[in-house]
């Protein structure tokens, strides 16, 4: 402003004399002046916001949509996760024969979200489904949907889809679902919000007669918008692991094809020695002992390339995923108790899977699916509910003779189980129905302590079946924990060849008289972790 009004004062001279004028002249003429002044001003604001907008365009261009070339990706390069495949192979069917299935009146699939670490491998899997349908491939990752300008998310969604549709059959590949679809609301983004909204319509508007399937991949299913999983939307939801030690010895297997190996490489060893590593972890790996090998011009990998290369891959690896020997038979002891006390007690679940591969957060997991869905429990079930959480602590302490912080989450389960026994079911050791009921606002210290005691009453009733269990089998324990060392996942035939001699004495029978609401089970609540 200041350096406009200047030029203006300057040029004043080189006018003819003005005549005298009169103040309302005076008046007008400092209107001119200052909205000329204005004008100037506005104009250069104007042109400035052009020439920015201008040269953020490039960035915004619509972008070519159009089916990767696929190169030759089918089943044989994926390995490892054999659950992932077969339920992906009924993907495949159905796009390689959808009048098979319309003709029974079939609900076909619509969208199928894998999740899983990062690495695991869910890119591979939806290009091998595409490979062996034969379908066009259409891969976008989320991410970039939301770098743009107001609507344009949504903009090439809708774009994305049509493409699709007209190329049908086709696979549509969302990476990094998160990006967009994390829960509405958790962010205030009204631009990501809109591209969600717009996703969740197209998916909607699928007719059933458009041989379209959407593959998105996702680090956490547990931040997604639960509309995304709704049926007709994600309802496939197909969970992808670090593979287990058979798994990574394949996964080897794919990456050394075509790399000469020496005579002292053992895969068998190598798959032993990488608990923890992910596919893209081993075919990291694998390049990298090419690697050293090429640089110190040798013909074929040797053990001391795979031993360098090891070395480096797992320094870039996440510390937790890779424990220590000593760390791992830990873990195998305190999987080994959960497993077999939950096998003893008749009231829990059967063991459906025991594994040391590392998961999340979790060093190792014994998985149950429940026989049946169950919303009352008695407090006998209760009971060994916390005998079975304490039997990975217990188990750790008589094997070890000492106790890790692995058991942080066991035990904070069960905490809440006793307190829920005493405040909410009047399950405690005194049975009070009236110590229970009082309003926990207007209790008083003594019933406050009556109650915490009666907890730890609970806590140690579970904790001595645990031990009474374990030392009782010893045997068994061993055996699940060597098992779990040597093959680091154990399912239901194994499990059974391990228990087949134990005659079921300590499988108590329920006792249905004595049901008793409990709030143990969370809503979606599936197979369970501890
Ligand atoms: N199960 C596997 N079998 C063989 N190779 C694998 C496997 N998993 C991963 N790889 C290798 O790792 C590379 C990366 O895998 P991919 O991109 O499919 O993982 P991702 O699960 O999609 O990971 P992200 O979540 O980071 O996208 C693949 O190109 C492949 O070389
Ligand atoms: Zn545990």
């Amino acid at each position: 402003m200041g350096i406009t009004m200047h030029l203006l004062a300057a040029a004043a001279p080189a006018l003819p004399p003005a005549p005298r004028l009169s103040w309302s002249d005076h008046l007008q003429q400092f209107f001119n002046d200052w909205g000329q002044a204005f004008a100037f001003v506005f104009m250069i604001a104007i042109v400035f916001v052009l020439w920015r907008t201008l040269k953020m365009m490039p960035k915004t261009k619509p972008v070519q949509i159009k089916p990767d070339h696929l190169s030759e990706i089918g089943w044989d390069d994926i390995a490892g996760v054999d659950d992932a495949k077969a339920e992906l192979r009924e993907v495949v069917d159905f796009l390689r024969d959808p009048k098979r299935f319309k003709r029974l009146g079939a609900t076909v699939p619509r969208g199928v979200l894998l999740h899983g670490p990062p690495g695991t491998g869910k890119t591979l899997l939806a290009k091998a489904v595409a490979h062996e349908s034969g379908a066009q491939f259409f891969s976008q990752s989320a991410s970039s949907f939301v770098e743009m300008f107001a609507g344009l998310g949504a903009a090439r969604i809708r774009r994305l889809f049509r493409e699709a549709r007209k190329n049908a059959p086709s696979i549509l590949f969302i990476d990094e679902l998160d990006a967009v679809g994390a829960r509405r609301g958790s962010d205030n983004n009204s631009e990501r919000e809109q591209t969600l909204n717009q996703l969740l319509v197209e998916m909607d508007g699928f007719s059933g007669s458009e041989n379209v399937i959407v593959i998105a991949a996702s680090n956490l299913l547990d931040k997604l918008d639960p509309a995304l999983t709704r049926p007709g939307r994600f309802d496939r939801q197909v969970f992808v692991t670090p593979p287990d030690v058979a798994g990574r010895r394949k996964v080897l297997d794919v990456h050394t094809r075509g790399k000469p190996l020496g005579q002292d490489v053992d895969l068998d060893v190598i798959a032993q020695q990488t608990s923890g590593l992910t596919g893209a972890d081993l075919a990291n790996l694998a390049n990298e002992a090419a690697i050293f090998c090429a640089r110190r011009e040798g013909l074929a990998l040797s053990k001391a390339d795979f031993d360098d290369a090891l070395e480096r891959v797992v320094a870039g690896v996440q510390s937790s995923t890779t424990l220590n020997p000593r760390e791992r038979r830990i873990v195998a002891f305190h999987e080994a108790g959960h497993a077999l006390t939950r096998e003893l007690l008749k009231t829990t679940d059967p063991v459906h899977k025991i594994s040391i591969v590392p998961r999340g957060a979790a060093l190792g997991y014994v998985m149950n699916v429940p026989d049946e869905d169950s919303y009352l429990k008695t407090r006998e079930e209760l009971i060994d509910q916390i005998t079975v959480l304490l039997g990975g602590r217990v188990a750790e302490q008589i094997v070890f003779g000492a106790v890790t912080t692995g058991a942080a989450n066991d035990l904070l389960r069960v905490a809440e189980i006793t307190h829920a026994m005493v405040h909410e079911y009047a399950m405690g050791t005194s049975g009070s129905v009236s110590r229970a009921v009082t309003d926990s606002n207007v209790v008083s210290d003594l019933t406050r302590r009556i109650r915490d005691e009666e907890q730890q009453e609970l806590a140690f009733e579970g904790e001595r079946a645990a031990r009474r269990l374990i030392l009782e089998h010893r045997a068994k324990l061993d055996e699940f924990a060597e098992g779990l060392l040597e093959h680091e996942v154990l399912e239901r035939p194994a499990i059974d060849r391990i228990m087949k001699d134990i005659p079921q004495l300590e499988r108590r029978p329920g006792e249905p008289g004595l049901r008793v609401v409990a709030s143990e089970r969370r809503e979606g609540e599936g197979p369970s972790v501890a």
